[in-house]
């Protein structure tokens, strides 16, 4: 790889301060690096917009500190910058863009990883004007992800959203949506719009969905009540949400969203952000996501190099 310097920002707050975990894998890795450490809520965002496009940009962080990255990034380029590659140092609670890409969680993997990335371009996903790597949910997790109590989550971490969404199901609160996908309505209780095949850590929403695909792939859960809620948890465990008759599954470039029970709350990314309704695309602006080997060896096989006005829109990058 290259000689490119290397920026991490750092959210001191993810997955309850992590700082330690994270000089151990610098000191694994021995590359002297830029510190940048978040101060506030959206301070990541800030932050990345002002990375310069020759530096390796890493976020120690949750999901929630890439979603942030990730839009500073799309931030600057909507600005008319070039942009530096971005890559994980998973430091939160569940780090499904870690899992998503094959990243270990231990410190010596990470630090071979950030010494050698290769690289996937990836066209973000986009609701209603803010960028997403992972996911947008709507239903009963985005009821838990924004009434979760964020002391019992420093407590016990991915326990919280268990028992928060144990409460969901037996008190719901939204479950009554209409997705407009092309000429098609569907009218269910339960929507997640995806780019990736995981979900809340290691659990497989979507087996064909991928990062680096020109769809999203829209899961669709009619059924409300106790019963149908558990059997989609219990599915959704076992990897097999996708196998119940009643979930169907769509693969989408576009796709439109009301609600039916007031203003509903979305999950983006596993964080609460904005409300219904929502229109979900993928964006033009695509980024470089640094990725382990073995993820790129399978996915840049994919990505054929279709141009659009005259730059790659999804291409290998050079290294
Ligand atoms: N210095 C800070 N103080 C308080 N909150 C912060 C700070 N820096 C970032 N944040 C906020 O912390 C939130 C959670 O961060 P993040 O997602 O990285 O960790 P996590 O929630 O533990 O992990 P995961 O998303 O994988 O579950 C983000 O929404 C971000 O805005």
């Amino acid at each position: 790889m290259t000689h490119a310097g290397v920026t991490v920002i750092f959210n001191p707050r993810a997955g309850g301060n992590k700082q330690r975990f994270l000089s151990e894998i610098l000191q694994h890795a021995g590359v002297k690096v830029e510190l940048l450490q978040t101060t506030h809520p959206g301070h990541a965002r800030e932050l990345a917009r002002k990375v310069r496009a020759h530096q390796r940009l890493f976020v120690a962080g949750g999901d929630g500190s890439l979603n942030e990255a990730l839009n500073g990034l799309l931030d600057a380029q909507i600005d008319g910058h070039e942009v530096p590659p971005l890559g994980i140092i998973p430091l939160g609670t569940a780090n499904v863009l870690a899992v998503e890409v094959g990243l270990s969680l231990r410190a010596k993997a990470i630090a071979s990883y950030i010494n050698n990335p290769s690289m996937v371009w990836v066209r973000p996903g986009v609701v209603n004007g803010r960028a997403f790597f992972l996911m947008v949910g709507m239903g009963a997790d985005a009821d838990t992800v924004a009434n979760v109590s964020l002391r019992l989550k420093r407590l016990i971490g991915k326990g919280a959203y268990i028992l928060e969404g144990l409460r969901n199901i037996f008190f719901p609160r939204h479950r009554d949506f209409e997705v407009n996908i092309g000429r098609e309505n569907y009218r269910v209780a339960g929507v997640v719009v995806t780019h990736a095949k995981h979900y809340g850590g290691a659990f497989v929403i979507s087996p064909e969905a991928s990062l680096t695909s020109n769809n999203l792939d829209v899961v669709l859960m009619p059924g409300n009540g106790i019963g149908a809620l558990s059997r989609y948890g219990l599915a959704l465990t076992l990897n097999r949400l996708h196998e119940q008759s009643d979930v169907s599954l769509v693969q989408t470039e576009r796709v439109t969203i009301t609600s039916h029970c007031g203003p509903a709350p979305l999950q983006i990314d596993g964080e609460s952000a904005g409300k219904l309704p929502c229109e979900i695309s993928l964006s033009p602006y695509p980024v470089r996501l640094m990725v382990p080997p073995a993820y790129a060896d399978i996915h840049n096989a994919d990505q054929s190099n279709p141009k659009q006005d005259g730059r790659p829109l999804l291409q290998i990058a050079a290294d």
